[in-house]
């Protein structure tokens, strides 16, 4: 494989935004692509490719390089181990001269009696995950390291999977039907769907294949009044609208209103009528809602540590104090915006994170407090990536006494 200098210049430039000045690596790669026009899709896959599992990698080529990255130069040196751990001869550039390959395969071969090295986590990121999640951590943290699939939910407003399936295959787009996930498709290759005539005619969403069970555990019918109320920009609420076969009526809420705007866009391209957006703007705004929905979805903010695959660089970005501070504001939403839920109605509590400590532990603390002593568990349930091959969900189906 022949490495254009150019685009490894890209990789090295997004690299330097996301460690040394804290940018969301979406955000910098989404300038970085946009900078250069004449980049075809292959080169923007490569560039956004490999600066991802740089990310994803970070702990552990810093070891193998022998220091902490902290200039330009030392961001060469990563891109040289990289290059050099995933089989590739060096481009003779003068940037890799000073690497030395035979240390860099020494280091490697001794970092396996580190796990967090070896997975290439921070120390106290491995301690939690060991605390919380017990024997499976390891498991689940190999997984999360893994290249997320790409998968499309179908939008069953507008197609079917079969037509979807036979669309998208007449276009180049080669997609398995995955069977216990009634509404997906998945990529054998990853190309940019998005380019596709049926995404721009609102056939379907890209969204993972666990993220879709959601919806469904909400138990909707049509006609049904239903609220997200941490809807972002509607991954979850489009699919609900979906289900409902777009009758009734689904009042989609966040505190952002940029993100209900996003929403706003999709819902037309989707076909979607049935959802009315609402900004939180107090807890009055909460008040006015009470006891008004058959069901209620509290798709809470929360670690994001069920979804490394897709956001390696949380990796590097989180904290023990924002989990915790997090882990307060779920208990709030649910001991709060419960109380939105009509009796004998349905709520659907849930999270991108294993964690125990934001899942069943906060469903447990709910039921056992005041606002929850009407409510009663259903059934819940932990979708592990390593067991999955999907992202990291849970959710609890609760009902509200009549
Ligand atoms: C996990 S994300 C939602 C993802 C979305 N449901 C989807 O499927 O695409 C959590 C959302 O909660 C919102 N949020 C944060 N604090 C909130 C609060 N106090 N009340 C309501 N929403 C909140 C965030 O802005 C974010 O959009």
């Amino acid at each position: 494989m022949k490495f254009h200098r150019n685009l490894s210049e890209a990789v090295v430039a997004a690299l330097q935004q996301i460690f040394f000045e804290q940018r969301y690596a979406d955000k910098a790669l989404e300038q970085i692509l946009q900078s250069n026009k004449r980049w075809g899709a292959r080169d923007r896959a490569f560039i956004a490719e490999t600066t991802y599992d740089i990310v994803r990698w970070w702990r552990m080529l810093s070891e193998v390089t022998g220091k902490a990255p902290a200039s330009e130069a030392d961001v060469w040196a990563i891109l040289g181990a990289w290059l050099h751990l995933e089989g590739h001869e060096l481009p003779a550039w003068s940037e890799f001269e000073a690497l030395n390959l035979a240390a860099i395969d020494k280091k490697r071969s001794q970092i396996s009696h580190n796990p967090a090295v070896e997975e290439s986590v921070p120390d106290w990121l491995y301690e939690l995950g060991q605390q919380e999640v017990g024997e499976r951590w390891n498991k689940e943290l190999h997984a999360l390291n893994l290249q997320a699939e790409v998968v499309l939910r179908v939008n069953t407003i507008k197609t079917t999977r079969d037509q979807l399936q036979k669309q998208l295959d007449a276009e180049g787009y080669e997609t398995l039907a995955l069977r216990e996930y009634p509404d997906a498709l998945q990529l054998v290759q990853r190309q940019n769907v998005f380019k596709s005539a049926a995404f721009k005619e609102g056939m379907f969403e890209v969204q993972d294949a666990n993220s879709q069970l959601v919806a469904a555990y909400m138990d909707v019918k049509p006609g049904m009044r239903v609220i997200d109320a941490c809807a972002g920009a509607g991954g979850k609420t489009l699919h609900i609208a979906a289900l409902m076969e777009n009758k009734g009526k689904i009042i989609a809420m966040d505190t952002e209103a940029w993100k209900l705007s996003n929403l706003k866009q999709r819902a037309r391209r989707a076909g979607v009528s049935s959802i009315e957006p609402r900004v939180i703007e107090s807890q009055k705004t909460i008040k006015r809602l009470a006891a008004s929905a058959d069901r209620l979805l509290l798709d809470v903010p929360c670690s994001g540590m069920g979804v490394l695959k897709r956001n390696p660089d949380s990796k590097w970005k989180l904290s023990a104090d924002f989990i915790s501070s997090i882990q307060v504001t779920q208990q709030e939403i649910l001991q709060k915006y419960s109380k939105m839920l009509k009796p004998d109605g349905v709520m659907v509590y849930s999270t991108c994170s294993i964690l125990p400590s934001e899942n069943r532990k906060q469903v447990d603390a709910f039921l056992a407090s005041e606002a929850g002593k009407d409510f009663t568990l259903l059934k819940d349930d932990n979708l592990m990536p390593a067991i999955s091959g999907y992202d990291g969900f849970y959710m609890a189906q609760l009902k509200r006494k009549a």
